[in-house]
């Protein structure tokens, strides 16, 4: 009796998620003409086509998701606006600017993280801005967190990474003396992007520091960057196993083996970062102690200095949110540069006028006489808002067509309202998506191509196919309203000041000669593979 009390609720609680949500809300979506991928399958079906993708991936794979996506769209053409149902009240996946338009701007104080994510992170990333919901105080935290990119501090920082990197290419430089000159492309610039934002965020004393990390059952000793990398990804498979997908409440849980480890490593990460908490503490009684990091920050916020858990939560954030973004950035932009001789060429011409004596009579730029001095001065905060206009045209057009985060976290509406045309129920899941966003055929020329010049207003590629003014939302590769990213200008920034340093320096050649046909995809969590070969520019 007892046992027929429990199992029928449960099946018919199991009925409901697993099958009859789904069609319910199929039925709501495509009544009102949103086309769907697939008739939702309870769970094991629409898995199998992904395990099917999964198992024939090879290098020039996409994303999985938009793999997913174009199985289903045959004809390639897939629609801006489209309900796919992994999960049982579907994702609506949008592209179309004019609702994104909604989302970020007129309708955007009824628009929310999806909370559940936060569960799912909450081990690595507690309370942070990242996926708290839009409250006040999240917003009054977002405020006093974007105190670390004001100019003061921002310019600090940078120039400690522009050092950073010229010495960083003065060691490699005599490597490829010695003939240590092949590298692989992603990891060298995700080294250099670690390094560069570990500094912004806990200083120098940070840079030679590992922790133990526990991989495929043996301890191991890693780096700051690469365990909070690593946290990150394994946390983003936990969020789509198949189970969560459809039952909310194993979101905080850890489940089987891999999840009990991810669950440790989590635990040491954050104890690592209470003892980067309290070194810096006891080094900050010195009465001479400056810096412009953003932990020193942390611990002078009247917000956050008497909190050690939400500075651990932001501490977490920042490096998660920062260093595989800003590396997959550099990476497209350094590939293109090399992919595409005139984008070199264009890239060169102003890296001669801006760094020679005389603009009117640039030197050639194998001749150009460079040091960290002059660096500092041609990247100072002011000069990268009014200089390099090729360089950040070349930066712009690297997000668009790879956009390092391919589609947004899941977010949802605070009530049941319309976006566009259709009515969107506060519990369906509402992912953007900027890769299909920016390669929108209505808005873009020749969307598969890299052309700088659409963001110069100058440029006939500045406007769409039909010749009129693109519109607001058809980029936006950090999100936006009132949840775009902190760190936009920062890592904009960086690129700045990497980007031009490197390729003075350092001539790159691909090892695969494939390599000059076809890009590899590259965002945020894919490892690509490009070796290459390097060679000094300077004649010194
Ligand atoms: C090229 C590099 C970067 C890209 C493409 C990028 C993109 C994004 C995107 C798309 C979001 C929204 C995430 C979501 O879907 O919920 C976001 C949020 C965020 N990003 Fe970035 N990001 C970059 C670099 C950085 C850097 C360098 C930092 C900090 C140092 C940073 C800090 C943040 C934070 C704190 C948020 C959460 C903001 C909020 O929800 O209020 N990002 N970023």
């Amino acid at each position: 009796m007892i046992f027929s009390l429990i199992l029928w609720p449960f099946i018919l609680y199991v009925f409901w998620e697993i099958i009859l949500k789904p069609y319910y809300y199929y039925w709501y979506y495509t009544s009102q003409g949103i086309i769907s991928i697939c008739v939702p399958k309870p769970l094991i079906f629409n898995l199998l086509i992904l395990k099917k993708i999964l198992k024939n991936r090879y290098e020039y794979s996409e994303q999985i998701l938009y793999e997913y996506y174009l199985k289903y769209f045959q004809n390639g053409e897939i629609p801006s606006i489209f309900i796919d149902f992994r999960a049982a009240t579907g994702q609506l996946v949008i592209s179309d600017p004019d609702i994104l338009q909604e989302i970020f701007v007129t309708k955007g104080k009824y628009v929310d993280k999806l909370y559940r994510v936060q569960k799912v992170f909450y081990g690595l990333t507690g309370e942070s801005v990242l996926f708290e919901k839009t409250t006040e105080r999240q917003a009054t935290k977002r405020k006093h967190l974007s105190a670390a990119f004001y100019k003061d501090k921002m310019s600090s920082n940078l120039k400690v990474i522009i050092r950073k990197t010229y010495a960083w290419i003065e060691r490699l430089k005599i490597e490829i003396k010695n003939g240590n000159n092949e590298r692989e492309l992603n990891s060298m610039i995700n080294q250099v992007i670690q390094d560069s934002i570990l500094i912004s965020i806990f200083g120098e004393t940070s840079l030679k520091q590992t922790m133990p990390f526990i991989q495929d059952d043996e301890v191991v000793e890693i780096s700051l960057g690469f365990a909070a990398a690593n946290l990150f990804q394994a946390l983003t498979i936990k969020a789509i196993t198949p189970l969560r997908t459809f039952v909310s409440f194993l979101d905080q849980y850890s489940i089987g083996k891999s999840e009990r480890t991810l669950q440790k490593n989590q635990q040491t990460f954050r104890e690592y970062l209470q003892k980067l908490i309290n070194e810096r503490k006891v080094k900050m009684q010195d009465p001479n102690y400056v810096s412009a990091d953003f932990l020193t920050m942390l611990l002078t916020d009247d917000l956050f200095k008497n909190d050690e858990n939400l500075m651990k939560d932001e501490l977490a954030t920042f490096m998660t949110a920062s260093i595989l973004t800003t590396t997959a950035l550099i990476t497209n932009t350094l590939y293109y540069y090399e992919f595409q001789p005139e984008v070199k060429q264009k890239l060169r011409k102003e890296i001669s006028a801006i760094m020679s004596p005389d603009r009117s009579n640039p030197a050639p730029f194998e001749n150009l006489k460079l040091s960290p001095e002059l660096w500092i001065e041609k990247l100072s905060y002011e000069q990268l808002q009014e200089d390099w206009k090729y360089l950040y045209l070349a930066i712009q057009e690297s997000l668009r067509i790879e956009p390092p985060i391919r589609s947004s976290t899941p977010m949802q509406l605070c009530k049941t309202m319309k976006l566009g045309n259709y009515t969107v129920d506060q519990n369906t899941s509402i992912a953007v998506n900027f890769y299909l966003l920016h390669r929108n055929p209505k808005e873009w020329q020749e969307p598969s191509k890299f052309i700088p010049e659409r963001f110069d207003p100058q440029s006939p590629y500045y406007l769409t196919p039909d010749g009129k003014k693109r519109k607001q939302c058809s980029y936006s590769p950090f999100l936006g309203g009132r949840r775009i990213c902190l760190g936009k200008t920062f890592a904009e920034n960086i690129a700045k000041c990497i980007i031009p340093i490197i390729i003075s320096e350092l001539d790159i050649k691909f090892k695969k000669d494939y390599h000059y046909e076809k890009k590899p995809p590259k965002y945020y969590s894919a490892e690509i593979n490009v070796p290459i070969v390097l060679s000094t520019i300077q004649n010194d």
